[in-house]
C-alpha cells in the first residue's frame, strides 16, 4: 500500500495549470494549443513544416450543419461579394432614379404612360433589381392594374438606390465572417453560408476514454426478484454510472467519448487499461480507487508510469481528485461516487478539453448575491476534519496551514434565480452533492473553509458555477 503522508496536494486552479505546463512542454504540445503554441514559435521552414503536419492530425473539415459547437481552426473568408449583384431591399417596384431626381419636392411623376419592364417591373425581397432599374419603393405605395400592366404611385424614393442594397454590402470577397478559435453557433454558421462556405476546417474533437474500476462494479439493469432477493446477482454491488456522466458531459463540452469496460481494482488490470487509453485518446478519466483503501491502486499506477501532478486537491466532494500524465496524455483521476465525480470532471476534465481545442481553459465564474446563510456541515466542514470521534473522522491533512487562508473549499449547491431588483439571488441547497435533495440545485460555489475563515453572509457576493 502507498505511504499516502507523501501526497502533492494542489487546489483545483494549480492542479490544472501545472498539467497544462507538463503538457506545453512536450515536443508537440497538447492538441491545438499545442499547435497554435508552435505556430507562434516557429522561426524557420523546417519547425514550420513540423508544425504544419502537427496541425494536420487536429484539423478536419465538416459540413457547415455539423459544424455548430465546433471550433474553427481557422478564419472563414467571404467567397464572393454578397449581395452579388444590386439587390432589392423589400417587396417593391423598381424605378428610375431619373424619373424622380428633376421634380420638385413633394410631385410624383405621371405613371399614366408607364410600361411595365420599361418604365417599371416589380421587384421582390432579396433578389436582383431587374436590369436597367437602379431605385425602389415600396409596394405598398404602388397601385396596380388588375391585368398588372400599370402603376399609380403615391410616394417618390428619396435618393437614387433607396430601396436597394449595392454589391457587397453585406461582405466583401475576402472579409473575415468567423475568426479562428470561434465556436460556431447558429446565427454565425448562417453568416458563413452567406459568404459561401458550405463546410469548415474544425479542430477535431479531444477523445476522452473513460475507465471505470472497481470489483464492485456491475453495469444497470440487472434483474431483480422480490421474491428471492438472495439470488439477486447484483447483491453488494454498485451500479457503473459513471460511463454515462462522463460521456454526457464530454459530448456536451464537444469532445468523444472512448468507452473502457470496467476494470477490476488490481495493479495490472489498471495499468494495462492506461496503456491502451493513452494509446487511442487525448484525456483519459481514470475513475476510483483514489482513496487509501487496501484496493486502491490510482495513484501508484499513475506514478509508476508517468509523472504525477498531484495525488489530491483541497475541496470536497473530489479530495482525492489526482492528476498525472502518462505518454504525453494527461490523466485525470477523480474518485468514485457520482456526485463528486460530477464535479471533478468541471473542475479537471472540461479545462483540458477546452485546452485540447485551443480555447482558454476555465471558464468565467458569474456573481450572485448570497440570499440566505449556508446550512451549517457540508463537505469539508470542521466535523469531518478532526471531529471528536477520532476513529470514525478522518484526520486534518495538513495541519500545518496558515490561520485565516482557506485550507479547504466545500463545493456547496445552489439554486440561483433572477431577482426582481435585476440581480441573481443565490440559494443554498442543503444535502451532500449527489443527494436527491440537491438535484434541484442549477448551480454550486466553493466554500473557503479553514480556521479564521468566515462563510459569506446573506447580501454578499459569491461566485458561481452553473451545473
Ligand atoms: N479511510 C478513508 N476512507 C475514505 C476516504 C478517506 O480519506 N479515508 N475518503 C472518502 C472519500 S471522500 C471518497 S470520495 C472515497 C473515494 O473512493 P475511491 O475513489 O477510492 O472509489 P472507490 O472506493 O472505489 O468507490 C467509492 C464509491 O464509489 C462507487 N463507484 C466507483 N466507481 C463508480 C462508477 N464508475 N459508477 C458509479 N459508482 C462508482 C463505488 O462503488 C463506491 O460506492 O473514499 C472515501 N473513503
Ligand atoms: O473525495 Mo470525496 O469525493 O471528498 O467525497
Amino acid at each position: 500500500m502507498r505511504d499516502h503522508s507523501k501526497h502533492i496536494q494542489l487546489s483545483r486552479e494549480e492542479a490544472v495549470a501545472r498539467t497544462l505546463a507538463m503538457l506545453d512542454e512536450l515536443p508537440e504540445g497538447f492538441g491545438w494549443r499545442g499547435a497554435l503554441l508552435q505556430a507562434a514559435g516557429a522561426s524557420d521552414d523546417a519547425a514550420t513544416a513540423h508544425a504544419r503536419n502537427v496541425r494536420r492530425k487536429l484539423v478536419e473539415r465538416v459540413s457547415l450543419a455539423e459544424s455548430i459547437g465546433r471550433v474553427l481552426a481557422y478564419d472563414v473568408v467571404a467567397q464572393n461579394d454578397m449581395p452579388s449583384a444590386l439587390t432589392c431591399a423589400m417587396d417593391s417596384i423598381a424605378l428610375h432614379w431619373s424619373d424622380f431626381a428633376d421634380l420638385p419636392e413633394g410631385q410624383l411623376p405621371d405613371t399614366g404612360a408607364w410600361v411595365r419592364g420599361v418604365d417599371w417591373q416589380f421587384a421582390n425581397t432579396g433578389v436582383a433589381m431587374p436590369e436597367g432599374f437602379d431605385t425602389a419603393i415600396v409596394i405598398e405605395h404602388a397601385q396596380v392594374s388588375a391585368d398588372e400592366q400599370h402603376i399609380v404611385i403615391d410616394a417618390a424614393p428619396s435618393k437614387q438606390g433607396a430601396g436597394t442594397r449595392p454589391v457587397g454590402s453585406s461582405m466583401r470577397r475576402g472579409d473575415v465572417l468567423a475568426q479562428a478559435g470561434s465556436i460556431v453557433t447558429p446565427d454565425l454558421a448562417v453568416r458563413i453560408g452567406a459568404g459561401n462556405n458550405a463546410s469548415v476546417a474544425v479542430v477535431r474533437r479531444p477523445r476522452v476514454a473513460f475507465i471505470p474500476t472497481g470489483n464492485e462494479l456491475m453495469t444497470p439493469g440487472v434483474p431483480f426478484d422480490p421474491a428471492h432477493t438472495d439470488s439477486f446477482a447484483a447483491r453488494g454491488r454498485t451500479f457503473e454510472t459513471n460511463s454515462v456522466l462522463v460521456r454526457a458531459k464530454c459530448e456536451k463540452w464537444g469532445g468523444r467519448f472512448v468507452p473502457f469496460d470496467i476494470v477490476l481494482d488490481r495493479r495490472d488490470t489498471i495499468e494495462a487499461a492506461l496503456e491502451r487509453a493513452v494509446e487511442v485518446a487525448d484525456i483519459v478519466v481514470l475513475n476510483a480507487g483514489s482513496s487509501k483503501g487496501s484496493d486502491d491502486w490510482s495513484c501508484e499506477v499513475m506514478e509508476e508510469m508517468g509523472r504525477m501532478v498531484c495525488h489530491q486537491t483541497n475541496h470536497g466532494p473530489g479530495h482525492h481528485s489526482s492528476a498525472a500524465v502518462i505518454d504525453g496524455t494527461p490523466i485525470v483521476g477523480i474518485s468514485g461516487p457520482s456526485g463528486g465525480a460530477s464535479f471533478t470532471l468541471d473542475f479537471y476534465l472540461r479545462p483540458l478539453m477546452r485546452a485540447f481545442m485551443g480555447l482558454e481553459p476555465e471558464i468565467g465564474r458569474t456573481p450572485a448575491v448570497l440570499a440566505e446563510e449556508f446550512p451549517p456541515g457540508g463537505p469539508g466542514s470542521a466535523k469531518k476534519h478532526g471531529g471528536p470521534v477520532r476513529g470514525e473522522e478522518r484526520p486534518a491533512e495538513h495541519p500545518e496551514h496558515e490561520p485565516g487562508t482557506p485550507e479547504f473549499y466545500g463545493v456547496r449547491m445552489l439554486r440561483v434565480e433572477h431577482a426582481e431588483d435585476g440581480t441573481l439571488r443565490a440559494w443554498p441547497i442543503a444535502g451532500f452533492p449527489g443527494s436527491a435533495e440537491t438535484l434541484a440545485a442549477n448551480a454550486y460555489c466553493m466554500l473557503p473553509m479553514g480556521p479564521g475563515i468566515e462563510a459569506p453572509r446573506p447580501g454578499d457576493v459569491i461566485r458561481v458555477e452553473w451545473r
